[in-house]
């Protein structure tokens, strides 16, 4: 795994630098960021399959390619139980890293890209098995619509997830809080939204655990750093920033598709 704080060299690509028709909704481009990162994908392979709304058209499309006979042998390994129904039911042969711990490659979207391709995932909460598939991955492509795109993680003003214990889970929101208050941090705990509309529970992730959000006003500085501080704290089972493992970055906006790779890090 490379580091954040490394500098980084990548190439940036356009693929089809044509703008894309204006028409084209967010789900679209999702689309074509999945459809894109596909094409990596080879017969043979051991296949992470990522979480959520860009990476499900990933799966769906390897599916395609199963059924058309144009990819085969393929063994997927999803990263959620959602994934995994998803991929059970278009017929995706399926394992784990207990059986494969080498995976050929991963497609996963996400929340929040950097400039220097550091990630935050797990809005979805499936960050803990996102990060085993992505990490035990010899490349992980990332695919994103360019709303993603930040100048630095937490910039979105949105959640950085922190996978935690549910035991004494107000502790641990507190003591998350305390450690970046420099950058006026709210920490909250991730809440199920009940039927009609109140808070009910606390969500509950594949694995049994809560979440905590992290809410930044400021930049968190040094990546590594932050990254120590959050694991070091008991309770805390794994956190939502992905520093250094994304190999290829692949973004759909209005002006076209783009493929960057990072050098260096993973073959
Ligand atoms: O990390 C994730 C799930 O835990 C997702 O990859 C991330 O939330 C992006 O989701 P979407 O593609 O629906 O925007």
């Amino acid at each position: 795994m490379g580091s954040a704080s490394n500098p980084l060299v990548t190439s940036s690509v356009a693929v089809d630098s044509s703008p894309l028709p204006s028409n084209l909704t967010q789900d679209d481009l999702k689309k074509l960021a999945a459809y894109k990162a596909v094409e990596y994908v080879k017969s043979g392979m051991v296949v992470g399959l990522g979480t959520g709304s860009t990476a499900k058209h990933a799966v769906s499309r390897i599916s395609d390619l199963l059924r058309e006979g144009k990819l085969n042998d393929i063994i997927g390994i999803p990263t959620s139980t959602t994934t995994h129904e998803q991929a059970v039911s278009l017929g995706i042969p399926l394992s784990d890293l207990d059986s494969h711990p080498v995976v050929d490659l991963s497609i996963d979207g996400a929340d929040e890209v950097d400039p220097s391709l550091n990630l935050v995932k797990g809005r979805g909460g499936s960050l803990l098995r996102e990060k085993m598939v992505e990490g035990a991955s010899k490349k992980f492509v990332v695919i994103v619509d360019e709303s993603k795109l930040v100048k630095h993680l937490g910039g979105s003003g949105l959640a950085v997830p922190v996978e935690v214990v549910p035991f004494c889970c107000d502790f641990t929101r507190g003591k998350l809080e305390e450690l970046f208050r420099g950058a006026g941090c709210k920490a909250k705990l991730r809440v199920k939204i009940g039927a009609n509309g109140g808070e009910t529970a606390p969500a509950v992730t594949d694995n049994g655990n809560y979440v905590v959000d992290l809410y930044l006003e400021r930049d968190m500085g040094d990546l590594e750093a932050a990254s120590e501080k959050i694991l070091r704290l008991p309770g805390v089972v794994e956190h939502g920033m992905f520093l250094g493992i994304a190999t290829t970055l692949i973004v759909a906006g209005k002006s076209g598709v783009t493929v960057r790779d990072r050098f260096g890090v993973k073959g």
